[in-house]
């Protein structure tokens, strides 16, 4: 649905040049929620905007529904832009329209006429929840009303791509719970295909199905959520299931099994312990829906060498398991 290719971006020249996006590739799915994570100047900002061509990459194509983006006239990406609704962090609201009137000024710039604006702004009002507040100003709303509003006007032109530019950033955690359950309602209801960046793993731990980790300027990984999870190595995998520090000064062998699907409820640690009749510790655990399914990590620390646990891991991995080796020599 959304198909950026080997874009990048520069910004600045000589000792002021930065690199912004450097040979960025990434596939969003027809339907997916996509997020984008990685730290503050990473890039994330930068990547969202070409995809609405805010920001012009320097090289590379960007394609969205069928349409490459980067190759439009002016008034053909104003046409397609029609198709590309995009939500922002500071909400970007008029405070001199009602509620009602900031969503009816999204429909008259695309052309539709009162009667026909006044219907479609109360059927996305009620569809985001402020059917109540059509009357209000935005200054007599909540931060979490406020996005709703950022939202009905991002939907009032009937996209079939969302972006989201840090949408809960701004709001606290309950506020940002319900946007994001907001955001998932739509994305079902409408089939709307969202790209979202954050730097906050809570957002994309639940909302998304799939994930990318950007990191100057670069794609580091990017995949979905389940097959990441039982992706060896992954680094979004360790920051979805975040299990703390591992002992300085161990004798043992330390362990991190991720079990997901099926596997999430079976006794492993007892049976492990009773087949191999070792003492097992438990240094970390933690069990969470990912892309809506129940996943969980434990840490655990084994007596002896990873040689001398041989056995125990194989059994384990026979098991279906994913067992990484944090500390001894990999096995
Ligand atoms: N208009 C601009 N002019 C010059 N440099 C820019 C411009 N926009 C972004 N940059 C630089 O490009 C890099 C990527 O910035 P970007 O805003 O995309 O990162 P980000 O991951 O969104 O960061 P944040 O989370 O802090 O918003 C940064 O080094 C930034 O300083």
């Amino acid at each position: 649905m959304i198909s950026i290719s080997h874009v990048s971006k520069t910004f600045g020249v000589g000792d002021r040049r930065t690199v912004a996006l450097d040979d960025v590739s990434l596939e969003v799915g027809r339907g997916e929620i996509f997020g984008v994570v990685g730290q503050s100047g990473a890039g994330k900002s930068t990547l969202i905007r070409t995809v609405n061509l805010l920001e012009r990459p320097d090289s590379g194509e960007i394609t969205v529904d069928g349409r490459l983006i980067t190759s439009l006239g002016d008034r053909e990406l104003r046409i397609a832009r029609q198709g590309i609704g995009m939500i922002f962090q500071h909400f970007n609201l008029l405070s001199s329209r009602t509620v009602r009137g900031n969503v009816e000024l999204a429909l008259e710039v695309v052309g539709v006429d009162g009667r026909e604006r006044r219907i479609r702004a109360g059927e996305i009002l009620e569809l985001v929840g402020l059917e109540g507040k059509a009357d209000a100003y935005p200054a007599q709303l909540s931060g979490g009303q406020k996005q709703r509003i950022g939202i009905a006007r991002s939907l009032a032109a009937r996209p079939s791509v969302l972006l989201s530019d840090e949408a809960t950033s701004a709001l606290d955690p309950e506020t940002t719970r319900s946007i994001l359950e907001l955001l998932r309602t739509i994305n079902r209801e409408l089939g709307l295909t969202v790209l979202l960046i954050t730097h906050e793993m809570d957002v994309v731990k639940s909302v998304c199905d799939s994930a990318a980790l950007i990191e100057g300027g670069r794609i580091a990984e990017q995949g979905r959520l389940v097959e990441l999870i039982s992706t060896p190595g992954s680094r979004l995998a360790r920051e979805l299931f975040p299990l703390g520090v591992v002992p300085a000064n161990t004798s043992g062998t330390v362990i991190d099994i991720t079990f997901s699907g099926g596997l999430a409820d079976r006794p492993v640690i007892a049976q492990l312990s009773r087949t191999h009749a070792i003492d097992v510790s438990i240094l970390g655990a933690t069990i969470e829906t990912i892309a809506g399914n129940q996943a969980g990590r434990t840490r655990l620390e084994l007596p002896g060498t990873p040689a001398t646990n041989a056995a125990a891991i194989a059994d384990l991995r026979g098991q279906g398991l994913l067992v990484e080796i944090v500390t001894g020599d990999a096995a």
